[in-house]
C-alpha cells in the first residue's frame, strides 16, 4: 500500500544561530520524492547545521520544516521513523559487531528480532561489509565506518535520507557504490539530501542542488542538474582556429562551444577523449590543456558565489 504521507523535504526561511554566529540565516528549498539533491556550500556555510535541523536534532530559531509532511519540531518521533540520518562522523558502538550494531538499530526502530536480523543481513550485503560483519566496529577503517553508518541510516527503510558528507573517507570504488546505492534509493521514490563541498562527488549523484552560502540558500530551482551520459572535456589551444578546424574534421564541430577562451566538447567516455586528443595532435593543433570540464554544479556554485564574471 502506498505511504499516504508524501516523501519530501520542505524548508522555509529557516534560521539558526549559535550566539553571534548566524550559521543558517535564511534557508528555503524543496526536494520532492524520487529526487537526490546535493546540499552544496563551502566550509562553514551551514550545511551541517541545516541537516541537524532537518534531522530533528537542532531546533530552528525561525522558519518551518516539513519532512514527509511532518514538522520535526512538533513531531520529532514521527519524523525519525520516516527519516534516515547519516552524520558526518559515525558515533559507533565500538565493541559491537557490524551485524549486532545493525540488528540493534533495527530493534530500536521497532523491528522484531527476526526481521531485525534479516534486515541487518540485507544491509551488510548492500554496503559490502560481508567479510567484516562479525568484526567489532572499532576495527573498521574510516570508509568502512561510513558504510556502516549508511547501513544504519537505511535500517528502517526511511522515506527521507539525509547524508552529511557521505563520501568522505571512501575510496573510489566505494564512492561509485555509494552513488549507485543513493540512486537506487531515489529510484524507489525516496527523497535524498546529500551534503558535500566536493562538487565532483555530487555531480554524478544529484538530480538537483540546494546551494548554501553564508547560511542562505540560493536559486535552487534554477540549478537542476540532469544526469548526462556524456561528459564535457575542456580543450585549450594556442591556435583556436586550428582547433576549431580539427574538431570539425573529427565530427565534433557541431557540439563544440567556446567558454572563457576554452573549447568545451562533449565526449562519450575516456576512450573517445583519448582518440580525439590523438586526432588533434596528429592534425598539428598545439594543445596546452585537455581534461574534464567542471560540472554544472560547480559552474552554478561559482556564479552564485561571484567567483566568476
Ligand atoms: N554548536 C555550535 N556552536 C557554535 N558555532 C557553531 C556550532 N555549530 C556550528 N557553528 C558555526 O556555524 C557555522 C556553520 O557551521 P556548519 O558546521 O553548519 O557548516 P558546514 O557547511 O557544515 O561546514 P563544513 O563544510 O566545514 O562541514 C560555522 O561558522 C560554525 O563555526
Amino acid at each position: 500500500m502506498p505511504d499516504p504521507i508524501p516523501a519530501g523535504i520542505r524548508a522555509q526561511h529557516l534560521a539558526r544561530s549559535f550566539g553571534d554566529v548566524h550559521a543558517v540565516r535564511d534557508a528555503s528549498f524543496e526536494v520532492g520524492p524520487g529526487t537526490v539533491a546535493g546540499l552544496i556550500g563551502p566550509n562553514g556555510s551551514g550545511k551541517t547545521t541545516l541537516l541537524l535541523m532537518l534531522a530533528t536534532l537542532l531546533a530552528p530559531d525561525a522558519g518551518s520544516i516539513r519532512i514527509g509532511g511532518l514538522d520535526p519540531v512538533a513531531e520529532p518521533r514521527a519524523v525519525r521513523e520516516r527519516m534516515g540520518w547519516m552524520p558526518d562522523a559515525l558515533g559507533v558502538w565500538p565493541s559491537l559487531t557490524v551485524r549486532v550494531a545493525l540488528e540493534m538499530s533495527g530493534r530500536m526502530y521497532g523491528l522484531g528480532r527476526a526481521r531485525a536480523a534479516e534486515r541487518a543481513a540485507e544491509l551488510i550485503r548492500l554496503v559490502d561489509l560481508v567479510p567484516l560483519a562479525e568484526q567489532p566496529a572499532r576495527v573498521l577503517s574510516r570508509g568502512q565506518k561510513q558504510r556502516l553508518s549508511l547501513a544504519r541510516a537505511l535500517v528502517h527503510d526511511p522515506a527521507v535520507l539525509l547524508l552529511d558528507e557521505p563520501a568522505s573517507g571512501l575510496d573510489p570504488a566505494a564512492r561509485v557504490a555509494l552513488r549507485v546505492l543513493v540512486r537506487r534509493v531515489a529510484a524507489e521514490g525516496k527523497t535524498v539530501l546529500v551534503s558535500s563541498h566536493v562538487l565532483a562527488e555530487l555531480e554524478e549523484m544529484a538530480d538537483t542542488a540546494v546551494y548554501l552560502s553564508g547560511g542562505v540558500t540560493a536559486a535552487a530551482d534554477a540549478v537542476a542538474r540532469a544526469a548526462r551520459a556524456s561528459r564535457d572535456w575542456r580543450i585549450r589551444s594556442l591556435d583556436p582556429a586550428a582547433l576549431a578546424a580539427a574538431l570539425e574534421a573529427a565530427g565534433y564541430g557541431e557540439h563544440a562551444r567556446v567558454d572563457r577562451g576554452e573549447t568545451i566538447v562533449p565526449v562519450t567516455d575516456e576512450a573517445a577523449a583519448a582518440q580525439l586528443l590523438a586526432h588533434l595532435t596528429a592534425a598539428g593543433v598545439p594543445i596546452v590543456a585537455y581534461g574534464p570540464a567542471v560540472g554544472d554544479l560547480e559552474h552554478v556554485f561559482l556564479d552564485l558565489n561571484g567567483e566568476r564574471p
